[in-house]
């Protein structure tokens, strides 16, 4: 669901990010601002925690977010992901750093600037929806909107859009109680779009959700950002769902920043143990792309074989090229980058189904 490519948020900078965090710390416990700079803040957290009564929520983590990109930040329980949602729209208030959005820097932004960033240029969508159950879903969904002093009118007629847009027609007028927990969960969703923000944040939002239902919140996640192309922030301890979701990951352990990569990357090049760890489990041919497979060219290698884009996944190209007599050339743009012969789609496919077994 790529909009924002590898190369533009690989240089993507404060001035044209949607959202710039800079060395961001939250330090829980007393006296915390006195531990950045001085020796313990390298600590471990358990080392600082018996040493100074703290705990390092959020350590010097530093990222930035393209337009319209999906950004997900996993980790385990624990690891700091919640903190550090947070923190961007001072939920909680970070000890140390900055956070720009859309330009603003919401650690000294004054309380009006931040009442409009929370009212008007960012939403949160909640793993608990926090509707309120006397009100209508179509008012549940305008509230937003009502707290901004939009007429009653335009602002139904405002939520009545987002209505469609998230697949609850018939039941503007239902009380959340009369829905389920996938349903309710679209009133999270189209409550958060009604705004129109430039940000939408989710805090582990269909963790509580069964399988199934899970798993078309996460499609309709991505075909409202396919539609919208809005910038989404996306929390999760589920690799599957970061795999599913994101343009990058970003994987946390204990507060602090692992490894930023697109998904084929955290998955065909971790970086340490920990994330090879919770990518061995990864059918590897439906992340990888040719990208991670192919050869350099040789001047005795056939040109008649298919042609597909370096992006293109193992699993999507191993049929065509299986089938033709000649190895795929792969292209970036116009230009041949690469050769994929048949056994490097093989290995690919084969070692996964062996994994299976
Ligand atoms: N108010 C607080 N006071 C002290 N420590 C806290 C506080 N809030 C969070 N922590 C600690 O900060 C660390 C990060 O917690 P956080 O809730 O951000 O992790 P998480 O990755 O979101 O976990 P989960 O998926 O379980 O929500 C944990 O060690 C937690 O115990």
């Amino acid at each position: 669901m790529s909009v924002a490519t590898e190369k533009d948020t690989a240089t993507a900078t404060s001035a044209d990010s949607a959202l710039s965090v800079r060395n961001l710390w939250k330090i829980f416990g007393p006296r915390a601002d006195r531990i950045i700079g001085t020796p313990d803040a390298q600590l471990s957290r358990a080392e600082l925690k018996a040493k100074t009564g703290c705990v390092a929520g959020v350590k010097d983590v530093s990222f930035e977010v393209a337009p319209g990109e999906v950004f997900v930040v996993m980790g385990l329980s624990g690891s700091g992901k919640s903190t550090l949602v947070r923190c961007l729209t001072r939920l909680i208030e970070p000890t140390a750093g900055s956070v720009l959005i859309d330009g603003i820097d919401v650690t000294t932004a004054s309380d009006a600037q931040l009442r409009d960033l929370r009212r008007n240029r960012v939403s949160m969508v909640f793993q608990h929806f926090g509707l309120l159950p006397h009100r209508q879903v179509i008012d549940n969904i305008a509230y937003g909107l009502e707290i901004r002093g939009m007429k009653k009118k335009e602002r139904r007629a405002k939520a009545e859009e987002v209505v469609s847009l998230v697949g609850l027609d018939g039941f503007s007028h239902s009380y959340p109680d009369q829905l389920s927990g996938g349903m309710q969960q679209r009133v999270g969703l189209a409550r958060a779009l009604a705004g129109d923000p430039s940000i939408l944040l989710f805090d582990e939002p269909f963790s509580a959700l069964d399988p199934l239902i899970r798993r078309d919140m996460q499609n309709e996640v991505i075909r409202l950002h396919r539609d919208l192309r809005k910038t989404m922030v996306f929390i999760t301890h589920d690799l599957q769902e970061a795999l599913k979701l994101g343009d990058r990951i970003l994987i946390m352990r204990d507060g602090e920043i692992v490894q930023v990569g697109a998904p084929d990357e955290v998955v065909g090049a971790p970086v340490d143990d920990y994330v090879r760890d919770f990518v061995s489990e990864v059918p590897r041919s439906h992340v990888l792309t040719l990208k991670w497979v192919m050869r350099e060219p040789r001047p005795d290698d056939s040109m008649d074989g298919p042609v597909m884009s370096c992006d293109t996944i193992v699993r999507q190209a191993a049929k065509a090229a299986l089938a033709s007599e000649h190895p795929v050339r792969v292209v970036d743009g116009e230009r041949l980058i690469g050769i994929v012969d048949d056994d490097a789609i093989l290995r690919v496919v084969v070692a996964e189904e062996q994994a299976d077994q």
